[in-house]
């Protein structure tokens, strides 16, 4: 199927037209253009399931303990509302943007880092990056990826590109350099360091499955490590045969130094802020203790993100914490936001509460399995155009805080 036609325009807005909501959607749509699946948000997972195994299944949808941090960020997002404004006189097309890291980009989205694509469509990170730069959302290429960083910056081409660390200890600094020279080269403009993995959480479903995409056969999610050459040199000087000769080693020695079981220090910053010419956005903050003194450590960002809920049991809504470390750190650096969103009420909520910039994590991978490229796209392009109906019916004229604030929002519990 060629490239649909139904409305969402992520940087297509030189061209306006006032009817396309109806025309693309509905009558273009219903006659004669069908999308590859669904518009139904919360149906993508029930039939990604469908199409994989139960390995890649519970990978996927899995997360820590009993699911309560999952629930909670879900159900959060219900206990906020958006209240209508009416006889506001609005344009047609109303501008999506977000101001980050010292740019204007043309919509408030980017696609979460999320590792091991290869197991959800062999096409991976390839048609992921490609779908996301088509649409103009950011691409944030994770360290587990199943591809490495120059093949997702070709296939990801003019597109803006972030890189996610999982960051060796320091006595592989020269290893975590090599990296960050990688990426610099191709192109990936900001470096964001995720802080709560630097071990797998407690996943019921893949220890039922016992499985790690890591330790699989054919060594998904170890692209990066296997390609780099400062990494093939410290195998070789340690265990004096090459990655290629023993593989199997060289795996269990590369998920050693990414998930090491032990974290790093606010001090340990300074290395990578001498290592990375560009913005530097450290992902997991969910208190507002932890986020002061991220923003007093000169980094660019934070992401408020439980990881999806996928790395401890028993924590809060991740959209719960974001009003209050927007109002402790949002004037000082730029808060990212994740974990929950679904559908484009909750991107627009989170937008309200403060956040400049919305991570989607699951969703677009639902894409991914339900139809490669193009499943991207269709996510990423069903979000934006819900995105911005729900912004237009709702009399907001812009995704920017000028008219997307906490103005718009109430508490279903103040109702009662
Ligand atoms: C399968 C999967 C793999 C992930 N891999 C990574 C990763 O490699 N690096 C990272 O920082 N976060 C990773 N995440 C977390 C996402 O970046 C993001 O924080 C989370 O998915 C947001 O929650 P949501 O899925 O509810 O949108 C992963 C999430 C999933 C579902
Ligand atoms: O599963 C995850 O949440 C994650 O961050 C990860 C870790 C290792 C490989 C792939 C993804």
């Amino acid at each position: 199927m060629g490239e649909m036609e139904y409305h969402y325009h992520a940087g297509k807005r030189s061209d306006p037209n006032p009817i396309e909501y109806e025309t693309s959607i509905y009558q273009k749509g219903l006659s004669y253009q069908r999308p590859p699946f669904t518009f139904k948000p919360l149906e993508w997972e029930g039939l990604a399931a469908e199409r994989m195994s139960a390995d890649s299944k519970g990978y996927l949808i899995g997360s820590a303990g009993t699911g309560e941090t999952d629930k909670k960020n879900r159900a959060a997002f219900g206990r906020w509302s958006i209240i209508p404004r009416r006889l506001v006189k609005t344009e047609s097309f109303l501008k999506l943007s977000a101001s980050v890291l010292h740019h204007e980009l043309p919509c408030p989205i980017a696609c979460a880092p999320v590792g091991v694509q290869r197991i959800f469509n062999p096409e991976g990170e390839m048609a992921a990056a490609a779908a996301a730069a088509k649409q103009n959302v950011p691409f944030i290429m994770s360290t587990a990826s199943s591809t490495s960083i120059e093949d997702v910056a070709k296939a990801n081409g003019d597109g803006v590109r972030w890189f996610q660390l999982y960051w060796p200890p320091n006595e592989h600094g020269d290893i975590t350099i090599s990296m960050l020279q990688r990426a610099q080269k191709a192109g990936f403009s900001a470096l964001f360091v995720t802080l709560d993995t630097y071990q797998l959480g407690w996943r019921p479903s893949d220890m039922d499955n016992g499985y790690n995409p890591f330790l699989r056969s054919d060594q998904v999610g170890v692209a990066i490590g296997l390609t780099d050459p400062t990494f093939r040199e410290h195998f070789k000087t340690r265990h004096g045969k090459s990655v290629d000769e023993d593989k199997s080693a060289a795996v269990a020695e590369w998920t050693r130094i990414v998930f090491p079981g032990h974290s790093h220090s606010f001090d340990d910053i300074k290395f990578l802020q001498q290592h990375w010419k560009g913005p530097i956005v450290l992902k997991g903050v969910q208190s507002v203790e932890h986020a002061k003194k991220c923003a007093e450590i000169s980094v660019q960002g934070i992401v408020v993100s439980n990881h999806g809920g996928r790395q401890s049991d028993g924590g809060c809504s991740s959209l719960g914490v974001l009003p209050r470390i927007v109002d402790a750190v949002g004037d000082k650096i730029d808060v990212f936001f994740d974990s929950g969103i679904r559908c484009g009420a909750d991107i627009a909520k989170a937008l309200a509460l403060g956040a400049k910039m919305c991570l989607i994590g699951r969703p677009y991978i639902y894409g991914l399995a339900l139809g490669g490229e193009e499943g991207v796209s269709h996510v990423l392009k069903a979000l934006l155009g819900d995105l911005e109906l729900t912004l237009h019916l709702a009399g907001i004229v812009s995704s920017s805080s000028e008219h997307l604030n906490r103005g718009v929002l109430i508490k279903e519990d103040d109702l009662f």
